[in-house]
């Protein structure tokens, strides 16, 4: 933000110019509320506080009965946020002074982007007293406390009703629990040109179809089963083999031309209560995997979902990696713990390698890697992992983290509470490995399966059970479709 608002600045803006309009849009913001009558307007000691005072000005020449409290030293202001402040026609309170249960309103500008360390002392106090207010609270560009880079709350931070941010969303508001914090995140445009992000050519994205649309494939006039690709899932023991049943219809629903289910001879018979269309085979060992394998147009390979861990289930990833488009889950994942480096061999040899961890799988694999596993954030730490591996590294939850080796990542942001079921992530998986099959580049084709992903899940909706997952994703692929071939 900080090279943004330097390039608007030699573009011609000057930086009081949106420093007005960001307090504008604040104060847009709080006149929607439904009882913007009684606002208090909690200023800090910088830019973020500067805001504010924009928005109590606003709000007071549009006729609402505005009061406003500085935290800090009014003399100390400089910059902007002084000037702000000297065009502020009414009383500056202590905070201390206040008595917040008298607000209808509270707008929280006391710290933003410059949040510098842990809050504490009478900060921190203050914050948690707007936090036991129970009164709405609309944030300027982030709740005070809240650290933007990595959606952590360092000391305190207060529920917010609704945010409003400037220009674009940083990682905070997308990362839990900073997203959860924000309440509903408003953009607003203070006048800072797109191209300046030609300039800033920033690294980190929101998971959508703009990212990975271009790199989408839609089933050509022309083309036939063996030009979507031939996806196979390697299942475990007959107990848990619903696991990949799972993942080979996702990978089915994906769009692979062919899937084939790789199943232990005593599992042949749960097949029947999958998808007629999956093609089962008996495969008992990593011999007769690298049997079915000489086959080249098996071009993908799913691991992982209910296949048991250990040796076994290495040698069958040693079997499947060479030259091959590989999607490692749950069991593949963790029979790498503590050994990274083993999984980095097997990203080495593929033909692109996405592993699909949460947060145990991933804790697990990285084990004893203090580089990787304490990284600031989850945003931070999965593209660590990334780099490590020399993979797609997709760190699962509510705020799913997509990262490519070359620094690349998006957050997740459409997958719906319920979407948290037994089975989910192996729907996922298979869904992964259709679009690797179809000739995706391994990050689009997690960024897409995990957008999907949710998608299918909305179109399923509440009560949502994991086999739902494949058959939601025919109406999101309607959509997709259509849309791709407006474009
Ligand atoms: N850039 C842009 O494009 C635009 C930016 N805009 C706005 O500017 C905001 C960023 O402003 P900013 O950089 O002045 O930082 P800000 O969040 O006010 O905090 C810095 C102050 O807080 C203090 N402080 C920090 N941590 C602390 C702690 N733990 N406990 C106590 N004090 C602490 C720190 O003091 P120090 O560290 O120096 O002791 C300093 O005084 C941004 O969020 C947006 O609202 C808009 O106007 C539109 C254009
Ligand atoms: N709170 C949440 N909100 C939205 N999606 C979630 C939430 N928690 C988990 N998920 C998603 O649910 C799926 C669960 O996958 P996983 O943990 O592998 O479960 P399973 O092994 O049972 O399939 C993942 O795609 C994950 O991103
Ligand atoms: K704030």
């Amino acid at each position: 933000m900080a090279r943004a608002d330097k390039f608007a600045v030699e573009m011609g803006t000057p930086s009081m110019t949106l420093m007005d309009r960001a307090g504008t849009a604040v104060a847009d913001a709080v006149a929607r509320y439904p009882y913007p009558t009684r606002i208090l307007v909690l200023c800090g000691p910088g830019n973020n506080g500067g805001d504010g005072f924009v928005a109590a000005r606003v709000l007071a020449q549009r006729g609402f009965k505005v009061r406003l409290a500085l935290l800090g030293d009014r003399d100390k202001l400089t910059g902007d946020a002084r000037r702000a402040a000297e065009r502020w026609r009414g009383a500056v309170e202590e905070p201390a002074a206040v008595d917040l249960d008298e607000a209808g309103v509270i707008v929280d500008a006391l710290f933003g982007a410059g949040l510098a360390r842990d809050l504490d002392g009478a900060a921190r106090a203050l914050v948690e007293r707007m936090a036991q207010s129970g009164k709405p609270i609309v944030a300027v560009d982030l709740p005070s406390g809240l650290d933007g880079a990595t959606g952590k709350v360092r000391g305190a931070a207060a529920q917010a009703v609704e945010t409003v941010t400037f220009f674009r969303r940083k990682p905070g508001h997308l990362l839990e629990p900073g997203r959860s914090l924000c309440g509903r995140v408003r953009v607003a445009d203070i006048g800072i040109p797109d191209e300046a992000l030609e300039a800033i050519r920033p690294q980190t994205f929101v998971d959508m179809p703009a990212l990975w649309r271009d790199a989408f494939l839609v089933p050509a006039a022309g083309g036939h089963k063996y030009s979507r690709g031939h996806a196979v899932v390697v299942s475990g023991p007959a107990w848990t083999s619903g696991a990949a049943r799972l993942s080979a219809r996702g990978a089915l629903r994906a769009g692979a031309g062919l899937v084939t289910i790789a199943l232990p001879r005593d599992a042949l018979p749960l097949q029947a209560a999958s998808y007629a269309a999956i093609m089962p085979r008996p495969v008992d060992g990593a011999g007769e995997l690298a049997e079915l394998l000489a086959d080249r147009r098996l071009n993908t390979v799913v691991l992982g979902p209910g296949l048991g861990g250990g040796e076994q289930t290495r040698a069958k990833i040693d079997v499947a990696a060479p030259g091959r488009r590989l999607v490692l889950d749950a069991d593949a994942l963790t029979s790498y713990e503590g050994v990274p480096w083993a999984l980095a061999a097997v990203a080495a040899c593929s033909d692109g390698l996405i592993v699909t961890p949460h947060e145990g799988e991933f804790a697990r694999m990285f084990r004893g890697d203090g580089e990787v596993l304490e990284a600031p954030s989850k945003l931070a730490r999965t593209r660590a992992a990334a780099r490590r591996l020399g993979a797609v590294v997709v760190l699962k939850g509510a705020d799913t983290v997509i990262a490519h080796p070359d620094g690349r990542a998006a957050i997740a942001e459409n997958a719906p509470a319920y979407l948290a079921t037994a089975g989910a992530g192996d729907v996922l998986a298979g869904i992964a490995g259709g679009l690797l099959a179809q000739g995706m580049p391994p990050f689009e084709a997690a960024c897409a399966a995990v957008w999907l992903h949710g998608e299918a899940a909305r179109e399923a909706g509440p009560g949502l059970i994991a086999d739902d997952l494949p058959e939601g994703l025919r109406g999101v692929y309607s959509r997709l479709y259509a849309a791709i071939e407006k474009a």
